[in-house]
């Protein structure tokens, strides 16, 4: 799949703005994006459902929206919304998509049959959707956009509403497809989902602002972490904040994690600075990881650190 120059505009508004993106085949392929950045947008683009302003896609060789007709027919796609009928059982839901698709009747049922058990659902088959939990509906959702046996997958935060272990499992499930040769594109808010993904993309206000393999993305980090230890890390905050240089500051439990310049902040800057505030501290040096990839990625420019004048 890949798109060169996406944009999209709704009025004013720049949604998409000048996206290039490549995914290769069997990849799980995360998009990570503060609420509004454009990732929904792109997604629908991709899949055909909405026209570019610009821009040229290509997805399993076809051009959208030009041949999204073909298309349609090899991909399977799911929203956090679910879209499936509540009325309808378990079986009938995955019936009526059956016959959307036009399966044939032998074929439909061995394929219900087996997604039925795959995703745990053979016990709930005649329960009404509805009353399904949240894990239960991604998974049924999930059974319903895979039933054709699509070669790519489109899942718009797929995870939203359910529990940690049950996001766990669905993702489980994701990388079967994936071994598979299911190509996946998947939308998520979640840093540990994020780091799960083959490759990232990560969209800020409708722009590519980082693309690679999580650990790539974490090595290339341009900044550095340091982990304060101190018995007051709310103040600490209070005395780094306004800094030049400094680009971040999170409370993790008793320790304040400080996103900085590498130019011009250090363990022993740090631990000055704070001094002068009158609070004692000892700084180390932490790893980064993809929140802080995501933070760096997603803020605005920085001031940067004049050496030793942040001391
Ligand atoms: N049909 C539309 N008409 C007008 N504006 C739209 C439309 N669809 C999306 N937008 C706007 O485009 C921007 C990007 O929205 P989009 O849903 O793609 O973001 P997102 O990254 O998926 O957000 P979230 O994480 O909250 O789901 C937002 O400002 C949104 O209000």
């Amino acid at each position: 799949m890949q798109a060169r120059g996406l944009s999209r505009r709704f009025g004013n508004l720049l949604a998409v703005d000048n996206v290039d993106l490549t995914v290769g085949r069997a990849q799980v392929y995360g998009f990570l994006g503060p609420n509004g950045s454009g990732k929904s947008t792109t997604i629908r683009m991709l899949c055909g459902l909405l026209s570019p302003s610009a821009g040229a896609i290509e997805v399993l060789g076809l051009q959208v929206p030009q041949q999204a007709e073909q298309l349609k027919r090899r991909i399977g796609y799911m929203t956090q919304k679910f879209s499936l009928y509540e009325d309808l059982s378990v079986q009938e839901n995955l019936e009526f998509l059956a016959a959307v698709h036009d399966l044939p009747r032998a074929r439909a049922r061995t394929r219900i049959a087996g997604l039925l058990q795959r995703y745990w659902l053979t016990e709930r088959r005649n329960q009404l959707a509805g009353t399904l939990s949240g894990g239960q509906k991604q998974r049924l959702a999930l059974a319903g956009a895979v039933l054709h046996e699509p070669e790519l997958l489109f899942l718009d935060e797929p995870t939203s509403a359910v529990d940690p272990q049950s996001r766990r499992e669905f993702w489980d499930s994701l990388f079967q497809l994936a071994d598979a040769g299911t190509t996946i594109l998947v939308s998520t808010h979640y840093m540990d989902e994020a780091e799960r993904c083959h490759r990232l993309a990560i969209l800020d206000q409708g722009r590519l602002v980082a693309d690679g393999a999580p650990r790539e993305l974490c090595a290339a980090l341009p900044y550095a972490v340091w982990l304060v230890d101190c018995a007051a890390p709310r103040r600490a905050q209070q005395a780094l904040q306004d800094q030049p240089g400094i680009v971040a500051l999170a409370q993790i439990g008793a320790e304040l994690r400080v996103l900085a310049a590498r130019e011009g902040w250090d363990a022993a800057s740090l631990q000055h600075r704070l001094g002068d505030c009158g609070i004692a501290a000892t700084v180390r040096r932490g790893e980064a990881n993809l929140e802080d990839v995501f933070v760096a990625a997603t803020q605005k420019p920085v001031r940067p650190a004049a050496t030793g004048a942040a001391a």
